[in-house]
């Protein structure tokens, strides 16, 4: 790991949104941050984490540019770990783009790449890489439990669970390489009892946390939900009252839907990605709408959580298709109540169905009963995203790498010989150093920054 400024380029970059706005921050990094920030202003530069409101101007010509608040932070007490500048400019076009062009002609400075600040953040030390991930997650949050996660994930929550781990194991190693280096002749068979108990309780612990149903991934992801149903049931109609949105076309022509409409919804603070399907039937028109329902059943089979349209018109009849994929995670609706008549609804709620599928009596057209479905599907979200008082996992990276770190441990426990445990304690341990950041990584950082966007 690096500790002081390996980096001999200065980068720069609009850290604010790109387009017009009150205020736009371009940020400034590396060891001639403050000479480039003197040759805007023209002056030396104001005592570091001092707001200053000053004149800024193209050195070139020495046209004013802005009128400028500027902050300036020295290595290695800033974001980055390097001398670093913010400007606060006017959010104009003109203005950043005359800001970011006097920038690119100062010697040493060049436009940073996408997450290029934060992969500085990390290898200065200032940051490990599940820190790192949560920068992005944070920028990326669009619901409370999301931004929630991404902060507590930040704050280093994550990373101190898998060092603590790291640390546990590499107390284990050493007692290991003891016994080897201290045993008589005669070695005890594979690891010694003192070290079992720490190796089988971690792989224990890295078994729950892994056991987690993936909430912390799905929290990022967003909860999956596919509205399905017989064609001209509403579901499209649903979906566009839930989006209040006119997402999704709605016809009288059963089979209007083919391809996969998705919306995407914060329900009670949980992400979720709401997905309009194609009406499923037997008959279809033609080889499109096969396709689609081909589609849909198989966003409903992949779906966390289903939603069953059913016609409340047609009621006692139910569509035999939509009845089989209804499970425990459905939540069945039948819509359309607006135009069903007592006939319609009291035999059908009162035959055996209504007590097992307890439905939610709806109307697309009049918005009645839509905020009951959706405090059941909040319900449902939050059953399956809330996430507890241990942080949790939030990526595929993290979970293969424990995966491969608790299978190490396994094996270790079975070792024949403690030189074969040893290193099969070493492999665990490189495993959970690979998270954080701690052990090689090289390869593996353009693969995580590049999700950033440019300025971050
Ligand atoms: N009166 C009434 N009509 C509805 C309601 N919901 C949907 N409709 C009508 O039912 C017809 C079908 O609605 P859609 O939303 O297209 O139904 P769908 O299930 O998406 O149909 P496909 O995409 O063809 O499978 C349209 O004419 C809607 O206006 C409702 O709550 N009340
Ligand atoms: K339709
Ligand atoms: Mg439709």
């Amino acid at each position: 790991m690096v500790t002081t400024n390996l980096f001999t380029t200065t980068i720069y970059a609009l850290a604010t949104a790109p387009g017009r706005s009150g205020v736009a921050v371009v940020r400034i990094s590396g060891p001639q941050a403050g000479s480039a920030l003197a040759a805007l202003t023209g002056r030396t530069p104001p005592a570091p984490r001092r707001a200053v409101l000053t004149k800024l101007r193209d050195p070139r010509t020495g046209d004013a540019l802005d009128d400028a608040l500027v902050l300036r932070f020295t290595a290695p007490a800033s974001f980055t770990g390097e001398d670093v500048v913010e400007l606060h400019l006017h959010g104009g076009r003109a203005v950043v783009t005359g800001v970011i062009e006097a920038l690119a002609i100062l010697p040493g400075l060049r436009l940073a790449e996408p997450g290029e600040f934060t992969r500085r953040a990390f290898e200065n030390g200032k940051l490990d890489l599940t820190e790192a991930e949560a920068v992005a997650d944070l920028i990326d949050a669009e619901t409370t439990a999301q931004r929630r996660q991404a902060l507590r994930q930040m704050e280093g929550a994550l990373g101190k669970l898998y060092d603590g781990w790291r640390e546990r194991l590499t107390r284990a190693l050493a007692h290991i390489e003891a016994d080897i280096d201290f045993a008589e002749d005669d070695l005890p068979g594979g690891v010694a009892d003192a070290v079992r108990p720490v190796i089988a309780g971690l792989a224990n612990e890295i078994a729950t946390h892994l056991d987690d149903g993936g909430r912390g991934e799905r929290l990022r992801e967003g909860l999956h939900i596919a509205i399905v149903g017989a064609p001209n049931a509403g579901k499209s109609s649903l979906l566009n009252a839930l989006a209040r949105r006119d997402a999704a076309i709605v016809s009288a022509r059963a089979g209007t839907t083919r391809d996969i409409i998705e919306v995407h919804l914060d329900l009670g603070g949980y992400p979720v990605v709401l997905a309009d399907t194609a009406g499923l039937r037997e008959a279809a028109a033609d080889e499109v709408e096969e396709e689609g329902i081909r589609r849909a059943r198989d966003r409903a089979a992949r779906a966390d959580v289903k939603v069953a349209v059913f016609d409340a018109t047609t009621l006692p009849d139910l569509d035999p298709a939509t009845l089989d994929l209804i499970d425990a995670d459905t939540v069945v609706v039948f819509n359309k109540t607006d135009l069903a008549t007592d006939g319609n609804l009291r035999p059908g709620l009162s035959l055996i169905v209504a007590p097992i599928l307890a439905p939610i009596l709806v109307s697309a057209h009049t918005g009645a009963g839509l905020k009951a479905l959706e405090e059941k599907l909040t319900v449902f979200s939050a059953d399956r995203l809330a996430i507890g008082s241990a942080p949790s996992l939030t990526r595929a990276r993290h979970r293969a790498a424990l995966m491969e770190c608790r299978e190490s441990l396994l094996r270790a426990l079975d070792a024949p010989l403690p030189e074969l445990a040893a290193e099969d304690v070493r492999l665990a341990s490189r495993a959970l150093g690979r998270i954080t950041g701690r052990v090689d990584v090289e390869d593996l950082l353009d693969v995580i920054f590049q999700d950033f966007c440019i300025g971050k």
